[in-house]
């Protein structure tokens, strides 16, 4: 079956992905597999597969913002994949969590749009237990502060003239904000698949984002690094654990 959006055959894609929004973080993470190969690069959709420890597994960017996004991974599950993982960046709500910091994702808020289209109010978005305790202790395995709890995924980054509740959100313990996980989390439940996620943290969510907002400083850079090896860990232990 030929998947049009990500302009891959179905036949290519293994069990295991790893989605992130940056295509040239796919290139990055593609570059740690062996037997790399490129599908395609079609729109913010760039897509590699190869293999990681001898685990078969494709990677693919996903752009910003969860429409977007709900797009590559239903191809994604469409083509056989059936645990997804997302490296991505997230503003935190902590200064116990600053710049440079890992979060696994529990669960997310479903602050934005596309997932109420999707199911009804009240539905939760979240993760497998499997698949954030397989990110979880791999972050634990590179060092650095490492967080796990639920994040939120908002529609907006740049504030508007309404406020974002990021109070609201920090005072019932949110950890850190992002723009896709919900939807990953929705629609693998959809789907039938299983999904976690990991953010490299890159500053604080509640910050004025259009004045300080700096994901390409070296502790970032780092922490990306750190999320890449963790997620790649995660997969190994999952496959090691899949196979009994
Ligand atoms: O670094 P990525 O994976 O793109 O994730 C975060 O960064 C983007 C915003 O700059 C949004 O996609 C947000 O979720
Ligand atoms: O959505 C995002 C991503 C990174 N940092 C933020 O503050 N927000």
């Amino acid at each position: 079956m030929f998947l049009p959006i990500l302009q891959v055959n179905s036949e290519d894609i293994p069990a295991y992905a790893l989605v992130c929004g940056d295509p040239k973080r796919a290139e990055v993470i593609a570059g740690r597999l062996e037997d790399v190969r490129e599908l395609a690069f079609s729109r913010e959709y760039r897509t590699f597969v190869g293999s990681y420890e001898g685990v078969p597994l494709a990677v693919a960017s996903h752009g910003v913002g969860s429409s977007g996004a709900a797009i590559c991974f239903e191809e994604l599950i469409r083509g056989g994949a059936t645990t997804l993982i997302r490296v991505g960046t997230a503003g935190s709500y902590s200064e116990d969590t600053p710049a440079g910091s890992l979060v696994v994702s529990t669960a997310a808020v479903r602050a934005e749009g596309l997932t109420r289209q999707l199911v009804p109010d009240g539905f939760p978005a979240v993760g497998d237990g499997r698949v954030v305790q397989a990110l979880h202790e791999s972050a634990l395995e590179q060092g650095g502060v490492v967080r796990q709890g639920i994040t939120v995924s908002l529609d907006v980054f740049f504030q508007g003239a309404l406020d974002i509740p990021h109070k609201t959100y920090k005072r019932a313990g949110a950890v850190a904000v992002e723009m896709e996980i919900a939807a990953l989390y929705v629609v693998a439940s959809l789907r039938g698949a299983r999904a976690g996620a990991i953010a490299a943290v890159d500053g604080y969510a509640d910050a004025d984002l259009a004045a300080e907002y700096d994901p390409h400083t070296n502790v970032v850079a780092q922490a990306v690094e750190r999320e890449i090896a963790a997620a790649l860990g995660a997969v190994v232990k999952l496959a090691r654990a899949d196979r009994g």
